[in-house]
């Protein structure tokens, strides 16, 4: 399986390039095709006076830093990088079903099952970088990309760090997102931010909006307080485990651990015995 490797150098002359696939703040993703291979990539590219101008070249090394030694199913793998002149190329793995806020917008709102697989699926992710001592701490859907067989992959690590962090980072973008305990500018706090932005993309996926959504400090406050209400037509066990991520005390949350035997994610998963009678019951024509 001939994947571009971290450890070779390359140049945009080694790749045949193709459509835009979308495009961000410091620059856009095209869809790329390595020639000596033909293996099919997501080709980032970020100009440097725009990182420059942002003043975000930390953040870049670190996804960088990060990424690239990750290889897990669920996080959008980072085979390598190079520049230019003008740019920073991240030869990046293509997403095949694109961004999930788009899946998100254009249906509104998940079914549960849907819901409840992505989220056994960003907790064994979460489980995986925790272990690393990496926290993400930019867990929304606007993160999230869907693979060719509808697994979805955490990427964007701009705001990842090795956790516990104690450095102040000045916050861009929504607010919807942030756990109280880094609102506030409060210094110290750990991998347990990500489980409360679980918590959130919980609730977005089923209500098809975030829970503390409302004017900028009216937003700080309701997360604070942890002040949201669950719609009635979301079921008891997904209340429940959104109840369980949205605890104000990092220490009390519901752990990456517990997650898969909740009966929310028990009910609607199909790795288990269910999923062994259909790939048993498959009978090839
Ligand atoms: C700069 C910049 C843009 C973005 C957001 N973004 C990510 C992608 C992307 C990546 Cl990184 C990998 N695979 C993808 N597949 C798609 C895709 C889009 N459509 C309409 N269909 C597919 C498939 N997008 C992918 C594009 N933009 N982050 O930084």
């Amino acid at each position: 399986y001939n994947q571009p490797s971290s450890g070779r150098k390359y140049d945009l002359s080694m790749f045949d390039i193709g459509r835009p696939l979308g495009k961000g703040k410091f620059g856009r993703v095209y869809l790329a095709q390595e020639k000596s291979t033909g293996f099919v990539c997501a080709l980032k590219t970020l100009y440097k006076d725009e990182i420059q101008k942002g003043k975000v070249e930390k953040q870049v090394r670190r996804e960088i830093e990060i990424q690239q030694h990750l290889a897990h199913q669920n996080i959008l793998r980072l085979y390598g990088y190079f520049d230019d002149a003008k740019r920073i190329f991240l030869i990046l793995e293509f997403a095949g079903q694109g961004e999930l806020y788009k899946h998100l917008q254009r249906e509104e709102q998940f079914p549960e099952w849907k819901a409840s697989q992505y989220i056994a699926q960003m907790a064994a992710a979460l489980k995986y970088l925790h272990k690393k001592h990496v926290m993400h701490r930019d867990i929304k859907p606007e993160n999230i990309l869907v693979g060719i067989h509808g697994e979805i992959k955490i990427s964007d690590f701009g705001w990842s760090v090795h956790a516990p962090n104690n450095r102040r980072q000045t916050m861009c973008g929504t607010l919807d997102y942030l756990p109280p305990e880094m609102l506030g500018g409060s210094k110290n706090y750990n991998e347990k931010v990500d489980l409360w932005s679980l918590g959130v993309l919980t609730y977005e996926f089923l209500v098809g909006r975030a829970p503390f959504e409302d004017t900028g400090m009216m937003t700080q406050r309701r997360i604070c307080r942890a002040e949201y209400s669950i719609p009635a037509f979301v079921s008891p066990e997904a209340k429940d485990m959104i109840k369980k991520l949205l605890v104000l005390d990092p220490e009390k949350r519901i752990t990456l651990d517990e997650i898969p035997n909740h009966p929310w994610i028990k009910k609607h998963c199909v790795t288990g015995e269910r999923a062994w009678n259909r790939a048993s019951s498959f009978k090839p024509r």
